[in-house]
């Protein structure tokens, strides 16, 4: 692949002594679209985290075209699991969204007129226009969800990092940021999803990355969502049930 726009080579990450990520060799396509997938502690997360420099690399390389993470940052947007986030800050929803143009901005200058208004409009977009005085303590998951991509959308980063995104999200939420990725994806974004769902997989994403710990297999959705390469991944406690995927608990611990 000569037109890799992330290459992660031999990556391996650790908490203290419990090595989570082995032997991680990938790359992405430019304007792809792609879901991780993978059980509970498979290490999704983890492998995000490591390859934005939030958590150490043991051992390997992460490239974003051709430069390192810290000089490349400014073309990367993230969007943290909700879970992870500290909704108790008190900010309204378009402070949050204006947060994410400091790149542009700088950290120690006031944002513009102009600023707050790109910001926004971005919270329109993701139909959140009348919260935006709103604390985000006080919003539901799925509308704290949605200022988290309104963030990400006045970035206007090349390429985009989301962890779990559709967790835990209504219908109309879940189409709402399935939109906007799509539209991200049509002007030339490129998206990598940490995503829960396999029966959404080969509707919304073009690639998957499976992962358990190491990669069991990467590539387009069309040729690699196969039941195999789910029951490699989820140890075979995935099956096809009634034409619905289905988590098989084992009765034998
Ligand atoms: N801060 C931490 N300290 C110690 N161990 C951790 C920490 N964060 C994650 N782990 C461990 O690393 C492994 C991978 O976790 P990670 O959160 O990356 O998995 P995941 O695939 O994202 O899981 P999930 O689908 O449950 O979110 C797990 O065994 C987890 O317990």
């Amino acid at each position: 692949m000569g037109n890799s726009i992330i290459k992660v080579e031999d990556l391996s990450a650790s908490y203290r002594k419990n090595t989570v990520l082995e032997d991680i060799s990938f790359e992405v396509e430019p304007g792809s679209l792609t879901a991780i997938v993978g059980p509970n502690g498979a290490g999704k997360s983890t492998l995000m985290k490591t390859m934005l420099d939030l958590h150490p690399l043991l051992t390997g390389n992460v490239t974003y075209f051709g430069l390192p993470f810290q000089k490349a940052k400014k073309r990367i947007g993230y969007v943290p699991q909700r879970g992870s986030v500290d909704w108790d800050f008190p900010t309204d929803a378009l402070d949050v969204v204006t947060m994410g143009l400091y790149g542009k901005i700088g950290w120690l200058k006031r944002p513009s007129k102009k600023h707050r208004e790109l910001a926004f409009e971005a919270l329109k977009k993701m139909g959140m226009e009348d919260y935006a005085n709103r604390q985000i303590s006080q919003l539901s998951g799925g509308q704290q969800q949605r200022v988290f991509l309104a963030r990400a959308l006045v970035q206007q980063a090349d390429l985009y990092f989301m962890d779990e995104p559709l967790a835990g999200v209504d219908a109309a939420t879940e189409r709402a940021i399935m939109a906007t990725l799509k539209e991200l994806n049509e002007i030339g974004k490129t998206v990598l999803v940490v995503h829960h769902d396999l029966q959404t997989v080969m509707d919304y994403f073009d690639h998957v990355l499976f992962l358990n710990r190491t990669i069991i297999s990467h590539g387009k959705t069309n040729e690699i969502f196969t039941k195999e390469n789910i029951a490699q991944t989820y140890g075979g406690n995935m099956r096809l049930i009634g034409g619905e995927f289905q988590h098989v608990v084992s009765t034998s611990e």
